[in-house]
């Protein structure tokens, strides 16, 4: 009796328990995000008990093969479909044809903001709801980023020879392996924060595994709170983010004293013209600067401005790290005959000495080859399988007159970017990483214009502006990355420079070998996780271009 008391009592035991009773709670209170009554489902099982759980749980495993049967079926035919997904979320996934109509509703009533906040636990996740609540650093971002970047460019340019000097050395003489993920993880996050915070805090490494910690916390209470019923995470949520809080407090510490003094500097420096201190082109000064000329006075308060920097650097340095390390093994794990390594070395080196050493907006624009090679990685290794979540916040929902649904107010609508980025009718071959797919016609064009003498007609013109957008930044419905309409990522255009900058200086001053075979990327549920642990072998050219 004893013994089956204590049994009882085990902790294990106790735990399991409370296990089990969560997840009966979840299954019982589990019910689909509201969606239209008469469009289909993915996944679904007729009649199946407590269904939407199961299915929820089954699209961890499953959502590879449910995109492509579902943009078979619906999207190729412009219709739209109900996926399940094991956040417990259920998306209207529609087809690419019909982005148009959705980013035409105004964000009050389909709302990308809203959406951000259920996906990301605005709750709990950014130390203060107000953070992703108001979204104050995206206006900021929208408002200085595109308009500062020639300026930022050579700071990017120097954090990208200190960083990758610093990690990947300067030995010519042996072999060195590089964890291309982990290694990414401190590049990223020291180029990021030369533009939000600058130097020489964005180099400090307890800073940035600081920041990094923080990310990961978001991204476990991401994992973690769906696995609970809605009426519990008030009290689940402050308990799964206690790492959150103390990352943001020891990063606090850094951040906050820094915000103060910039403060301080700017407001001397409009009382007194001829102080003598140079303004750092930052987030932190945009922000200040922004904030001002609005009048938000709490956006102004230092605190603030320092939380603002953990969805920032959020937002900023995951997805960077899976597209670079996403480009290293496309590049790597191409066929050597290709020459792709070989192609950009040539054009960065020409490009490089033409602009004397110094990359500018301009020098960069012409290193479509290394453009190529990153749009290209970023179309066939898509990371994100959804796009363009949108939250649905108009009372009256909205209805898509040609099918004759209504997304519920409380719904959410996606496109699967996925599958419109691997369809053989808009890519061929659209399984292989073919770097130069998007530059070769534009160096079959340029090739075309110096021959003619530079003389255009006006279907070259026409042509011309069509391979304009074929470059990383230019969305559109068969290219969703960074979205589409006037929500895309404003980050793309420091992505972009960024990215170039950085594999320009790698295979100007490395040797990198070829790897024979791509390591694969794991689905997990919507997302396609690059190699975490994959090496590669690298090594200083002795006739290196920046030394
Ligand atoms: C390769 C790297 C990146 C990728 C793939 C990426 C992707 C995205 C995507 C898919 C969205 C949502 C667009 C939509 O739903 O329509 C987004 C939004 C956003 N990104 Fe990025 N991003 C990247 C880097 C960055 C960086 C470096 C920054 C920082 C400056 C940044 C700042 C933002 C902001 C502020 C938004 C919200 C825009 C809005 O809602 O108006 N991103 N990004």
């Amino acid at each position: 009796m004893t013994s089956f008391l204590e049994y009882l009592s085990h902790p294990l035991f106790i735990a399991s328990c409370l296990l089990v009773g969560v997840v009966v709670l979840w299954a019982a209170t589990s019910v689909p995000s509201p969606v239209p009554s008469n469009l289909p489902w993915q996944g679904m099982k007729e009649q199946e008990f407590l269904g939407h759980f199961r299915a929820s749980l089954r699209s961890f495993g499953s959502m590879r093969e449910w995109l492509k049967d579902g943009y078979e079926r619906y999207s190729k035919n412009g219709k739209s479909y109900i996926i399940p997904d094991v956040s417990g979320r259920t998306e209207v996934i529609i087809p690419p044809q019909k982005l148009r109509w959705l980013l035409d509703h105004p964000d009050s009533v389909s709302s990308v903001g809203a959406a951000h906040y259920d996906q990301l636990v605005g709750d709990y996740n950014f130390t203060d709801p107000y953070v992703l609540g108001t979204l104050y650093h995206e206006h900021v971002v929208h408002k200085s980023l595109a308009r500062n970047m020639a300026n930022i460019i050579p700071n990017i340019q120097d954090e990208v020879q200190h960083a990758l000097d610093e990690t990947w050395g300067k030995d010519t003489a042996d072999w060195k392996d590089i964890c291309v993920f982990s290694n990414m993880m401190e590049v990223v996050a020291q180029l990021s924060n030369r533009m939000f915070v600058g130097l020489p805090l964005c180099r400090n490494k307890d800073y940035g595994r600081l920041m990094g910690g923080f990310a990961n916390s978001v991204i476990s209470a991401v994992t973690l709170m769906p696995l609970f019923p809605a009426f519990i995470r008030p009290i689940v949520g402050p308990v799964i983010t206690i790492p959150n809080q103390y990352y943001w407090w020891r990063v606090s510490k850094y951040t906050v004293p820094l915000i103060k003094e910039r403060e301080a500097n700017m407001a001397r420096r409009k009382q007194d013209p001829s102080f003598k201190w140079e303004e750092p082109n930052d987030y932190i000064t945009w922000h200040i600067n922004v904030a001002e000329a609005e009048g938000r006075k709490k956006d102004l308060d230092p605190v603030m401005i320092a939380r603002f920097l953990l969805p920032l650097n959020f937002a900023a340095i995951h997805t960077t790290v899976f597209t670079i390390t996403n480009v290293f093994f496309d590049l790597l794990g191409s066929d050597p005959k290709d020459g792709f390594l070989e192609g950009l070395r040539e054009e960065a080196e020409n490009v490089w000495a033409e602009s004397k050493g110094n990359w500018s907006k301009q020098s960069l624009a012409k290193l479509y080859r290394a453009d190529s090679a990153i749009r290209e990685s970023m179309r066939v290794s898509n990371f994100m399988t959804h796009g363009l979540l949108r939250k649905v916040i108009g009372k009256d929902g909205i209805t898509d007159p040609e099918e004759g649904f209504k997304v519920p107010y409380g719904g959410y609508v996606a496109t699967d970017v996925h599958s419109v980025q691997h369809d053989p009718d808009i890519y061929p071959d659209p399984e292989r990483y073919d770097a130069f797919r998007f530059s070769r016609p534009i160096e079959e064009f340029e090739a075309k214009r110096t021959a003619s003498g530079g003389a255009l007609d006006p279907a070259d013109e026409k042509e011309w502006l069509r391979l304009k957008q074929t470059g990383i930044v230019a969305t559109g419905e068969t290219f969703l990355p960074f979205g589409h309409g006037k929500h895309a990522c404003p980050g793309r255009f420091f992505v972009s420079h960024e990215l170039k900058m950085l594999l320009a200086y790698v295979v100007m001053n490395y040797d990198v070998q070829y790897l024979g075979k791509r390591p694969e990327n794991q689905w997990f549920g919507q997302s396609v996780i690059p190699p975490t642990t994959a090496t590669i072998k690298v090594k200083r050219r002795s006739q290196a271009a920046a030394v």
